[in-house]
């Protein structure tokens, strides 16, 4: 298999707590695939999510990314909320060169890279003189889903990107994400309490409860096979299925 993302037995205690809040989590994903993190809130999944991006050092295990360049993290991460995560002071096309001006780019100048990223989003260039409060929330959304693949990642690690956004738009993200995976073979590891999402989005899931591991399945198979009372409560808190519906 060819792995993009290895998390290795990974245990992690914040500073001044005694217990682990992610216990000796191990899974691997393979290039191209799109891997689920599921689990209500508090379960670890975004502690696992800052670990994997760097953001925090685990206290045992390994984080590895195969075929990635020596002392490189190729590895981006998207948040609920575009709102807090976007510098409100710059406008979209600042924030986009602040993160391309750090990448190689031949001789293209940084205005045609700019467009381009807008364009590979589905927004129209002249978005890049607006400033965030100026979009709507799905295109918020979008801008910063280009603002991390401006960087160049391997891997992208995508937590509750959907939940802030109306259903409607929250199908044309997850719609968008598909096919920028499948154009640049990106790896996604999905961070959600959104089991319809998962359904939609990843190949496999794993369900976390206060930071262990309770199930891992295909994530076709999570509504027909979900075997652990907990994922099974999970499946019963979803109001609808609507993703099926909103989705294709
Ligand atoms: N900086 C911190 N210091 C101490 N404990 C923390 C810190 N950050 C999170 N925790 C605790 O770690 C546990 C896991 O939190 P985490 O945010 O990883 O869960 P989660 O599954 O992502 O939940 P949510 O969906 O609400 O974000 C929680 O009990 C939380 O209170």
């Amino acid at each position: 298999m060819d792995a993009a993302l290895i998390v290795d037995s990974v245990t992690i205690t914040y500073p001044r707590t005694t217990a682990p809040v992610v216990q000796d989590i191990s899974f691997s994903t393979p290039r191209g695939a799109s891997f689920g993190l599921v689990g209500e809130s508090g379960s670890g999944k975004t502690t696992l999510a800052r670990a994997v991006v760097g953001l925090l050092r685990p206290t045992s295990g390994q984080i590895r990314f195969p075929g990635a360049e020596r002392g490189r993290r190729p590895v981006q991460m998207v948040f609920q909320d575009p709102g807090s995560s976007l510098n409100p002071r710059l406008t979209v096309g600042e924030s986009i060169a602040e993160v391309l001006r750090t990448t190689p780019h031949g001789r293209r100048d940084l205005v045609s890279r700019i467009t381009d990223q807008l364009i590979m989003v589905g927004l129209d260039p002249a978005h890049a003189n607006r400033f965030p409060r100026q979009l709507s929330g799905g295109q918020r959304q979008r801008v910063a889903i280009t603002r991390a693949l401006a960087a160049q990642p391997k891997v992208l690690v995508l937590d509750e990107v959907v939940s802030a956004l109306d259903v409607s738009v929250q199908a044309q993200v997850l719609n968008l994400l598909k096919r920028l995976q499948a154009e640049q073979q990106l790896t996604y590891l999905f961070i959600t309490h959104d089991l319809a999402v998962v359904r939609y989005m990843c190949d496999e899931v794993m369900v976390m409860n206060r930071g262990r591991v309770v199930e891992s399945l295909a994530a076709t198979t999570i509504f027909s096979r979900a075997e652990d009372s907990y994922t099974r409560e999970l499946i019963s808190a979803i109001p609808e299925l609507r993703i099926g519906r909103a989705g294709a």
